[in-house]
């Protein structure tokens, strides 16, 4: 496997034409789907039913990320109904243990988010209980924003940990990630790359997910 995964956002894609918009990114290792709430974050998109759809015409895994209230209640659900892993907001969960427990026996990968805002050290204690760790580096919401290059330190410090640790738990970056910023998270530790205007903006989706994967693995350390 690459050392480094690639998961186009969704999020910038057509709507109108979602089986389509996947088969443009099949050499991409995941596809990345949020879902939103408009609650959680100021933003609506989809749920549970387009989910379980997209999961039966996407040529690759899906990978769900999910911005929305009460994850506790909604996260196992998107494991059964199919997306290979499952990330849900630290600052939304009552109970991470019983959630990220949920989705990997629902199938799933399971992972959690923290927001720009949001520390990554209290939550170390919870690396023996996910497969991935993603760093936003936006505030969750919408695509096309500024990439926060001052969220590296934390993408560092979460990597050491899982170093630390010694198992094997996926660091992810994800907002305004692009062939210009990309480098940089390799360099702090991560290996899991969200990137939807870099990917859906580009005239050869094919094209900018291999440019993303070759900066990528040129800059990774694990
Ligand atoms: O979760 C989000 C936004 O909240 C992302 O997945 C965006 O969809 C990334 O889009 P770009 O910043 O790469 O355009």
């Amino acid at each position: 496997m690459s050392p480094v995964l690639i998961s186009p956002s969704i999020l910038s894609a057509d709507f109108a034409n979602l089986e389509r918009e996947l088969g443009a990114i099949a050499t991409a290792d995941w596809a990345h789907v949020d879902v939103m709430d408009n609650h959680f974050v100021p933003n609506l998109t989809l749920g549970l039913p387009i989910v379980e759809s997209l999961v039966r015409v996407s040529p690759i895994p899906i990978d769900c990320h999910l911005m929305i209230e009460d994850p506790d209640r909604w996260a196992p659900g998107y494991a059964e109904a199919g997306a290979r892993s499952v990330t849900f907001h630290i600052e939304a969960v009552a109970d991470a243990v019983a959630t990220a427990r949920a989705i990997r026996a629902a199938g799933a990968r399971a992972a959690f988010a923290v927001k720009p805002e949001t520390p990554f050290a209290p939550y170390e204690d919870l690396l023996p209980e996910v497969d991935m760790v993603l760093v936003m580096t936006v505030e969750p919401g919408f695509g096309g924003q500024s990439f926060m290059a001052d969220q590296m330190p934390k993408v560092s410090q979460v990597r050491d940990a899982v170093r630390r640790f010694g198992g094997e738990v996926w660091v992810q970056v994800d907002g305004g990630v692009s062939a210009s910023t990309i480098e940089q998270c390799a360099d702090a530790g991560a290996d899991v790359f969200v990137a939807g205007s870099a990917v859906y903006g580009a005239e050869s989706a094919s094209a900018a997910i291999e440019q993303l994967r070759a900066l990528a693995t040129a800059h990774t350390h694990r």
